[in-house]
């Protein structure tokens, strides 16, 4: 795991953003896997202004809501359009998200395995992380090398999750999400967190034990793992000057 820990979320954010665009103009047809919350919309607002070519990428979203129309506005699906899709070239056939109305969810959860091997497999992931370390809607306890599926939210997820909708109650229980083995075969997985409120998740994934418990802490298993911190979310690493001399002592051929 590489932890590159930055003073704010925008200059961590430019960081990650220089990581995909690279990926992208070295590969035109990179396959990437994309995440939603309010931590990747700087990531999108930059990758936007960078006025890059999607004409050629293929984009798998990690998860979405099952039983919300499509056009709620707060499905996934309209998360995609309104914050990235709507404003770059990438063609409609191309993006890949799961179907939360389909009415075989897990022959769908299985087809939208299929079309991930289809693609030649995700070059890219992008990840947040909840509070509880979740990656997707992964949560605790999830199998570490589970697939696409349905999973039952935890009453944690939908409290955090209710700042969305109306309220809690709102939020839907269930959900599809590309499961803890597909992201781990992604040949690259960004994770970015910023805030307080993930400093103990961020703790927790990158210096405590491998555990379903905190699902993200499988990404210490990935060969090419980068976690990009503000300072607060950060605040919580023991090694954080280690991280942070690191990442600054970069030999140049390393560097972006
Ligand atoms: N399924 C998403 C996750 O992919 C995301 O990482 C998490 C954190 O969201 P936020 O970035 O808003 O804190 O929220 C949701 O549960």
């Amino acid at each position: 795991m590489e932890i590159i820990i930055q003073a704010t979320p925008e200059s961590a954010t430019s960081v990650a953003a220089r990581i995909v665009a690279r990926l992208l103009r070295e590969k035109p047809n990179a396959v990437l896997g994309l995440a939603t919350g309010s931590t990747p919309l700087l990531l999108y607002r930059a990758l936007i202004d960078m006025k890059l070519d999607w004409r050629r990428v293929t984009t798998f979203n990690l998860d979405e809501y099952i039983g919300l129309p499509q056009d709620h506005p707060q499905s996934y699906h309209s998360f995609m359009w309104e914050n990235l899709f709507r404003h770059i070239n990438i063609p409609k056939e191309n993006v890949n998200i799961p179907d939360g109305n389909a009415s075989d969810i897990p022959g769908c959860c299985a087809a939208y395995e299929q079309r991930i091997r289809d693609a030649g497999g995700i070059d890219l992931q992008i990840l947040g992380i909840g509070t509880d370390g979740h990656i997707g809607f992964n949560e605790p306890t999830s199998s570490l090398a589970s697939r696409t599926r349905i999973k039952t939210l935890t009453p944690q997820t939908r409290k955090d999750n209710a700042r969305f909708f109306g309220s809690e109650a709102e939020v839907p229980g269930h959900v599809i999400t590309m499961g803890i083995g597909t992201i781990m075969e992604a040949r690259q997985n960004l994770m970015l967190a910023f805030g307080n409120n993930k400093a103990r998740a961020i703790a927790e994934a990158v210096e405590g034990p491998i555990t379903t418990i905190n699902p993200a802490s499988i990404l210490q298993m990935h060969p090419d793992a980068k976690v990009c911190l503000d300072a607060e979310a950060a605040a919580q690493l023991k090694r954080a000057e280690y991280y942070r001399w690191v990442y600054d002592n970069k030999p140049d051929w390393q560097h972006l």
